[in-house]
């Protein structure tokens, strides 16, 4: 399949055929070195990144494209989003001008653009996002938007199926404590992928974390950490602030930090950064059971897949 957009976990028609593909990319990184030979790839970043900033940009760099990066948020003019707005504000330039010109420069343009985790109704309209996808005249990536975080959730998906011995793992989303409020992109995406996966997929939150249950549909979700994490093979820790009261820490449960004690023999995963210690003890990290580095490493060959499916398409 060939692909237009790659915006969420929604745009992959076949979970399994697509880890198999990038598992196939990860065995000979270069063989399609030639496949993205003078197009370029233009990052914009409104928020701050290590792994999606290095894993595109080699995943890029493995195809022959040549990456350009931008930090859209302080060295770039200030974009007007709305229409129709007398722009004598702190904006410079509209979307309209910007997508469009950015469009002359790169075959492909990543964006990555947080929520504001104040506003639901304008962060569940993904108006950055679509706006570029509007304005844009080339193939959009979603580097993590205010509802999802597609790139990490194929990421994730493939580093359960390489690390599985059994035909069908237990897998466990477990909220985990942080100091501050965090977005629902990556627990989003991570569920999206594991209900198109054949795992039996559970999800752990205190009461008032709820995800969206648009999201959460009919996966089943425990108020109890420890009867959650029950026979668990995997154990995907995130923070994620309150969907119900919007943005929210309405508590900090420190108890539901993830120790070596509760997870036992169970592989641990985060998509990093992870705050040590708040959201997960040393003792598992430092441990052999967990697969951050790993997950980190995959990112390059799941963004490898997406950008080839682009370039056989345009
Ligand atoms: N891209 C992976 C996670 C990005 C972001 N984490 C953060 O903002 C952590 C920041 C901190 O720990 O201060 C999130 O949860 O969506
Ligand atoms: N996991 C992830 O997306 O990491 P960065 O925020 O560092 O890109």
């Amino acid at each position: 399949m060939s692909l237009k957009n790659y915006t969420s976990i929604n745009d992959i028609d076949h979970i399994e055929t697509w880890i198999q593909e990038a598992l196939m990319i990860k065995s000979n990184p270069l063989k399609n070195n030639e496949l993205g030979k003078n197009k370029t790839l233009g990052l914009l970043f409104f928020n701050s990144s290590l792994r999606t900033r290095l894993s595109t940009q080699k995943a890029a760099l493995n195809l022959g494209m040549n990456p350009i990066v931008m930090n859209v948020s302080g060295d770039a003019w200030g974009i007007e989003f709305e229409d129709g707005t007398v722009m004598n504000g702190s904006t410079a330039e509209h979307i309209k001008e910007a997508a469009a010109v950015v469009s002359q420069y790169c075959d492909v343009i990543a964006v990555r653009a947080f929520p504001s985790l104040t506003d639901k109704i304008k962060d569940e309209s993904e108006h950055i996002l679509k706006s570029f996808i509007k304005y844009a005249s080339v193939p959009l990536v979603n580097m993590e938007s205010s509802t999802s975080h597609p790139l990490q959730g194929l990421t994730d998906a493939i580093t359960i199926k390489e690390n599985t011995t059994k035909k069908r793992p237990k897998v466990v989303l477990s909220w985990a404590p942080h100091v501050k409020a965090l977005p629902h992109a990556v627990a989003n995406s991570f569920t999206n992928a594991m209900q198109k996966m054949d795992v039996e997929f559970v999800i752990a939150n205190p009461k008032g974390y709820n995800l969206n249950p648009e999201i959460v549909k009919d996966t089943l979700v425990y108020h109890d950490q420890k009867e959650a994490f029950k026979n668990a093979d995997f154990v995907y820790a995130k923070n994620w602030s309150s969907y119900e009261d919007y943005g929210k820490v309405v508590k900090t449960d420190l108890d539901w930090m993830i120790t070596k004690d509760k997870i036992g023999a169970a592989k641990f995963m985060h998509c990093l950064p992870v705050r040590r210690n708040v959201v997960v003890e040393d003792a598992v990290l430092d441990s052999e059971n967990a697969l951050v580095t790993e997950q980190a490493n995959n990112r390059t060959f799941a963004a490898q897949l997406v950008l080839k499916k682009i370039l056989e398409n345009v």
